[in-house]
């Protein structure tokens, strides 16, 4: 029902997010005006796939085109920037060339286990722990 519809649009937003991995470190980013690192990517527009956002996204947000995406798991938690909750979809991602801030992204960090910086709850909790566990990134 189209009520019900708007009433969830306005709590709910779903995002995809890139797993970006060079030398065993994970790529976040920290948008201007915030303290907290990120995932590259942004919210699904309407009508567009998880994988034309996520080619969007990375390249306004890192500059630089996807090779590769291979879908990793879906996560829900309330955003990090808004009072709504917050649906990640998360991709393995494989780009072409240096990735570096662009447009709103102020700083990006290559992170491992032992990177003592803030990071959003969905990458700190759920996808870092899986990728050391993985043996994708370093400890
Ligand atoms: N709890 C939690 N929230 C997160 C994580 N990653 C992440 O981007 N968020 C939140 C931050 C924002 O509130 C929301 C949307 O992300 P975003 O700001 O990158 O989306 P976007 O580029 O499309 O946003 P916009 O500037 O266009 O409005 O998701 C995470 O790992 N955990």
């Amino acid at each position: 029902m189209r009520v019900k519809r708007v009433k969830m649009d306005a709590l709910l937003m779903e995002k995809c997010a890139a797993i970006i991995i060079r030398e065993k470190t994970l790529l976040v980013v920290r948008k201007r005006f915030t303290n907290i690192f990120i995932s590259p990517g942004g919210k699904i527009e309407p009508g567009e796939t998880q994988i034309q956002c996520l080619r969007r996204e990375v390249a306004e947000e890192i500059g630089v085109e996807i090779s590769d995406a291979l879908y990793f798991d879906s996560f829900e938690r309330e955003a990090a920037f808004d009072h709504k909750i917050i649906i990640i979809h998360a991709w393995f991602v494989s780009v072409y060339g240096e990735c570096y801030p662009n447009s709103e992204i102020e700083e990006i960090r290559w992170v491992n286990g032992k990177t003592r910086v803030p990071i959003a709850s969905i990458f700190k909790d759920c996808v870092i722990p899986r990728l050391l566990a993985q043996d994708l990134i370093d400890e």
